[in-house]
């Protein structure tokens, strides 16, 4: 094995601690607790596991921490008129709507009834149109943590040739916005995309939000780049005992640490930074919300 594994779960820690940081600054200076609230409709248990966390972790960074747990049957009327209470609610200053929802709830309405200053997930139709056009807005978790990575380990990504496999709204597409925003040469593949090995290859930045276990195999890294793998996907494990399973990522770790320059480990790597950067966001709305000064490399 010859690449760098970059530690997501370290970095996260640091990210956390300088949001606490911000935190008792807003606490003793201001007399202001920001506030997250995590909205869960249905009983998905990997989405109940990570609500939990990222609840604990609020409380951790010294922030206030507000779960609302919903019957999968609950009506879109329902939940529109919890999101207009939060939305109104000073004590709250993000809202996040755990996806997926259940299949009779139109996604894009609810999401779209977020306030927009409270959309630390980023997936508001304002502020995608805000991050698509280069203006501030509230970036995404999970490709703002990658960004951060990618920078920590390279610097500069100006000029760099980036692929983004996948093209979801949550994942694949801002990600490929905030590459660009860096100056990347950027190319989106996904289930259609021809050749996708040969595009692959070409990378000097890949980036894995797929959500295929270890798809992409370490053929298709070119030697040295830096890979990023956001997939999340729990596969059997009877090696550890019967009905046991593990985590593993979009990438195939071992074959692609051969190559790659340097590597995100699943589980360890973009999981943790993306509940760090919903942390960061949540402050970074407080922030504005109060015309106080944003606190300074949490945001792209
Ligand atoms: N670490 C973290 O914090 C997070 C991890 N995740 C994980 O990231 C992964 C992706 O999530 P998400 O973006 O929501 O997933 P989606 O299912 O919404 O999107 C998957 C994308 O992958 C593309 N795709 C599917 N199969 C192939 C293929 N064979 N070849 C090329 N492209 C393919 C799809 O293409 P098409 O559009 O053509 O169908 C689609 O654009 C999942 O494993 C998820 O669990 C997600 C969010 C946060
Ligand atoms: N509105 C919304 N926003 C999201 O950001 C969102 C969402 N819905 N729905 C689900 C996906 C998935 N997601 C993860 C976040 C952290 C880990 C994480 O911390 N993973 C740990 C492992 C955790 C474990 O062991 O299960 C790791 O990779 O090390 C995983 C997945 C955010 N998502």
């Amino acid at each position: 094995m010859s690449a760098t594994i970059i530690d997501g779960k370290a970095f996260a820690e640091k990210v956390r601690t300088q949001v606490a940081a911000h935190v008792t600054r807003l606490k003793d200076e201001h007399g202001i607790t920001p506030g997250l609230a995590v909205v869960l409709v249905g009983e998905d248990p990997a989405s109940e596991v990570y609500v939990r966390n990222k609840g604990k972790q609020t409380l951790e960074a010294g922030m206030n921490s507000f779960e609302h747990k919903l019957p999968a049957e609950t009506s879109e009327a329902d939940l529109l008129a919890l999101i207009d209470q939060l939305n109104t609610d000073p004590a709250v200053h993000g809202i996040l709507v755990q996806l997926p929802l259940p299949a009779h709830l139109n996604s894009d309405l609810v999401i779209n009834s977020i306030d927009p200053a409270k959309d630390v997930d980023g997936f508001h139709i304002s502020n995608v149109g805000l991050l698509g056009t280069g203006q501030k807005s509230m970036v995404p978790c999970t490709p703002l943590g990658c960004l951060m990575m990618l920078r920590e380990q390279l610097g500069s990504l100006s000029g760099l040739n980036a692929v983004v496999v996948g093209r979801s709204n949550i994942v694949g597409k801002p990600m490929a916005q905030l590459l660009l925003g860096d100056s990347c040469t950027v190319t989106i593949a996904h289930s259609r995309t021809r050749d996708l090995a040969e595009v692959c290859r070409r990378a000097d930045i890949l980036v894995a939000a797929v959500g295929r276990p270890e798809m992409i195999p370490g053929d298709w890294v070119k030697p040295g780049a830096t890979v990023i793998d956001v997939g999340i996907n729990r596969i059997p494990a009877p090696e550890k005992g019967e009905g046991k399973m593990r985590l593993v990522g979009d990438v195939a770790f071992a074959s692609a640490a051969e190559v790659a320059g340097a590597i995100t480990p699943v589980p360890g790597g973009v999981g943790p930074m993306t509940i760090a950067c919903l942390l960061a966001n949540t402050v970074t709305a407080c922030c504005r919300a109060n015309g106080l000064a944003e606190p300074e490399g949490l945001t792209a």
